[in-house]
């Protein structure tokens, strides 16, 4: 049976902190890299890495950094080294603009959330990243949520987040029928060191799947 691709699901490998692990995703086909930002995280880098770091991402692989309530002048000096800004925290809309840079908004999956209302109040996003919801912290949790609770009608571009794997991604996209899905837990040793073989599967897995979630003849 031949399968009819209508397009393909775009992956991010979040948390990048070392050269290898980012080479090891660019070679898979990464069509994204995560630089966490924020401080606090295990997988956090600083300035000066994200220079490293963000010279050795090849042209067509986006350079994505990771904020959580950080301050205009931080996110300033990120800016030329990265292509989009993924905001985590309470910053209002207008937190997001002003660095001449693309960026997404990251909603963590409370029980009462309301993404109609988000969808409308971040209407400059470029898209929205589903994560799950655990009170305390900002992001990499590790936990899914429950996916039919994502409506099929938002308009912006859904980027499925939280607790991805190589075993439940193809489900995942089956469920939810992501522009993109981002996987940081999911194909790592231990925090901020990813591992080769679950990346490798994790990017294959995506790939072989198209925007129905079905497999690609
Ligand atoms: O990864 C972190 O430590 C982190 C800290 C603060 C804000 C965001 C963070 N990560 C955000 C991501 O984009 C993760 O890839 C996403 O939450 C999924 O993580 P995981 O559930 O581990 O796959």
């Amino acid at each position: 049976m031949t399968g009819v691709r209508m397009s393909r699901v775009r992956v991010k490998i979040c948390g990048i902190t070392r050269e290898e692990d980012l080479d090891a995703a660019v070679n898979e086909g990464a069509d994204a890299i995560g630089f966490v930002m924020w401080p606090n995280s295990a997988r956090a880098i600083d300035v000066e890495r994200l220079v490293t770091l963000s010279a050795r991402v090849p042209p067509f692989v986006t350079r994505v950094g990771l904020f959580v309530d950080q301050d205009a002048e931080l996110i300033a000096r990120c800016a030329p080294w990265l292509d989009l800004l993924q905001f985590h925290g309470d910053e209002p809309p207008e937190a997001c603009e002003g660095y001449g840079k693309a960026w997404i908004k990251a909603v963590r999956m409370r029980d009462d959330v309301d993404l109609a209302a988000i969808e409308q109040r971040y209407s400059a996003a470029q898209g929205l990243l589903l994560d799950a919801f655990r009170p305390g912290i900002p992001g990499g949790t590790g936990e899914t949520f429950d996916w039919s609770r994502i409506p099929r009608t938002l308009a912006k571009p859904v980027i499925l987040a939280g607790g991805l794997t190589p075993d439940n991604i193809a489900a995942a996209i089956t469920a939810v029928h992501p522009w993109g899905v981002d996987v940081s837990g999911g194909v790592e040793l231990e925090r901020g060191i990813k591992d080769p073989v679950r990346l490798q599967a994790f990017i294959r897995n995506v790939s072989n799947r198209g925007v129905t979630g079905e497999p690609i003849q």
